[in-house]
């Protein structure tokens, strides 16, 4: 069973979430079902995956089965061009109806600082009001670097810290600075693209060979618990049926201090994906 941590807002979130970005949109819903089936609570999705409302229905239809919408955590993303307070008013609206079964948006991010300084700040505050209309439950922030989270914490319209920044985070892309920062913050971190977006599994380092066969483990699982252990929230995404029940089945090794360092690659700089953690 996928373990609770819990946000500077109070509210718990499940500590590995299937990631649905590229999940085609005609097989989202099945996906989403069956991994509600074999123990995901966590779904993360995005204005920009377009499959917000398949990644809804899936999530009902395990409700309909009789579960509470309570024991699930549904995240989605507002998009470069939807920032701004007005865009962002209308874009929550969007949102939210696109789900409108779930009644509610657990937790809400701004995708990007790319929209500037001052559009950053406008668009919290939709967020913000979001909040306090019950729309939705938390707000945070994804690729931000520090210098943006700091913006966010001295300004005089905060009224929510963001509870999490989702970041990409591998052994071979470790941020270690800016998610210890972040930690120190009270701010959780979301480590996205955990699989390094599926290019370092087809073909294990043979250092890392020993620790798979010692807890008959795969390469999948061997990332996933490395994040867990350094208390990130990891964001695998499969869209693959048969593989989501093992990338969340984790609870019957442990990695020791030892098997952590020999995964982990400090000096290496290897993203899969944008990088806009140093944008203005
Ligand atoms: N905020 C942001 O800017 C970003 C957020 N994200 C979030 O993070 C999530 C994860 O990142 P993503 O880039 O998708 O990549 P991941 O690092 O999660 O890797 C996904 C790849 O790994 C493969 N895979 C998954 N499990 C296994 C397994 N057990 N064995 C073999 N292969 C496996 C998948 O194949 P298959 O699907 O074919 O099974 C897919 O090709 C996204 O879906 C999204 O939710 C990602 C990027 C940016
Ligand atoms: O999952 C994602 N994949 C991406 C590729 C480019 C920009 C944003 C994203 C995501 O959020």
């Amino acid at each position: 069973m996928v373990k609770l941590l819990k946000l500077n807002s109070g509210n718990y979130i499940s500590q590995v979430g299937l990631g649905c970005y590229d999940i085609p949109r005609h097989a989202t819903a099945d996906v989403v079902y069956e991994a509600c089936k074999v123990g995901y609570r966590h779904f993360d999705t995005a204005v920009l995956y377009g499959n917000e409302r398949e990644v809804g229905s899936g999530i009902q239809r395990w409700i309909d089965d009789g579960h509470d919408r309570k024991e699930v955590f549904y995240t989605t993303k507002l998009w470069n061009s939807q920032c701004g307070y007005n865009s962002a008013k209308r874009a929550i609206k969007d949102c939210l109806a696109k789900v409108s079964s779930l009644g509610y948006i657990d937790l809400l991010l701004i995708h990007s600082p790319l929209c500037g300084p001052e559009e950053r700040l406008q668009t919290y505050k939709a967020m913000q009001e979001a909040v306090d209309d019950g729309s939705v439950k938390n707000i945070g922030v994804s690729n931000f670097g520090k210098h943006h989270i700091e913006q966010l914490l001295a300004w005089d319209g905060l009224k929510y810290p963001p509870v999490v920044n989702q970041i990409e985070i591998s052994p071979w892309c470790m941020r270690e600075e800016l998610a210890r920062w972040c930690l120190s913050k009270g701010i959780n971190v979301e480590a996205y693209a955990p699989l390094t977006h599926g290019y370092k599994l087809t073909h294990p380092p043979e250092e890392l060979k020993p620790i798979l066969s010692k807890y008959g483990i795969d390469m999948a699982q061997l990332l996933i618990k490395w994040s867990v252990q350094k208390g990130y929230i990891p964001l695998p995404k499969t869209k693959t049926v048969s593989r989501l029940k093992s990338n969340i089945a984790l609870d019957n090794f442990e990695l020791t201090p030892d098997e952590m360092k020999t995964v982990e690659h400090p000096n290496a700089y290897e993203p899969t994906d944008w990088e806009c953690t140093d944008a203005p």
